[in-house]
């Protein structure tokens, strides 16, 4: 599997450019991306990164890639990223590593974003995977009621469960917030429900990204296939 996911990397790293403006995803294959993109910048490639993580700025900063904010310059020219599922339509469902606000930031900033991931990402309906929503701790039980009613209307339902790190802790996200991870198993309409849980308040980001992906690099036992978003 890892050997997959540095396949679909390196394929993605044919897109960058000298010069580019990259965002820089979090994760075991984005990972691979960043690690591939170092040895293209020790030979002599310029690029900038905005990393979506410390853990990937960390990363980054070891591999000796240039880095910058989204303070700095406000726009990036491609970013590549994992995901945990991959639909049809490249809707995704993103955030098992926890870096999911700071992901769909970059991503929105961001004329392309190339999706990365070994073929078992790739689902019909997404929802098998538990959806990760960020919350604010602050009124949980308020905010979980109203995403209940979110998941109602959207047509799905399913335990959710806060998430805890390796430590038995709850996990806290690198801007200080909680996970609430919904197992909903299957998500009939994506957008629909990405639009009910934007507006709860006590919600700072949900894992559905609509629109976002540009590209879906997804690689295989029988070779890599490039799906473009229809
Ligand atoms: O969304 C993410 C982190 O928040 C990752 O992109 C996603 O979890 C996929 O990770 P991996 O490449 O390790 O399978």
């Amino acid at each position: 599997m890892d050997a997959l996911k540095r396949q679909a990397a390196a394929r993605a790293l044919e897109e960058v450019r000298d010069g580019m403006k990259l965002g820089l995803g979090t994760g075991s294959t984005a990972k691979h991306f960043v690690e591939l993109l170092g040895e293209k910048v020790r030979a002599g490639m310029k690029v900038i990164g905005v990393p979506t993580s410390e853990a990937t700025r960390a990363d980054a900063i070891r591999c000796g890639v240039p880095l910058t904010t989204l303070d700095e310059i406000d726009h990036l020219d491609l970013t590549i990223d994992g995901a945990d599922e991959i639909d049809p339509a490249l809707n995704l469902i993103k955030g098992g590593g926890g870096a999911l606000l700071r992901e769909k930031i970059v991503a929105a900033a961001s004329d392309r974003m190339i999706v990365i991931a070994d073929d078992s990402k790739w689902v019909d309906v997404l929802g098998r995977f538990p959806l990760p929503v960020e919350v604010i701790p602050f009124g949980l039980a308020a905010t979980q009621a109203a995403m209940a009613r979110a998941f109602a209307k959207a047509s799905v339902s399913g335990e959710m469960l806060i998430r805890k790190g390796k430590d038995g802790h709850v996990f806290v996200t690198d801007g200080g917030h909680w996970i609430v991870d919904a197992h909903l198993g299957r998500i009939g309409d994506p957008p629909r429900l990405a639009g009910l849980l934007s507006v709860i308040p006590g919600v700072v980001e949900h894992g559905l990204f609509i629109g976002l992906g540009s590209v879906a690099v997804l690689a295989g036992a029988q070779g890599i296939r490039v799906v473009e978003r229809p």
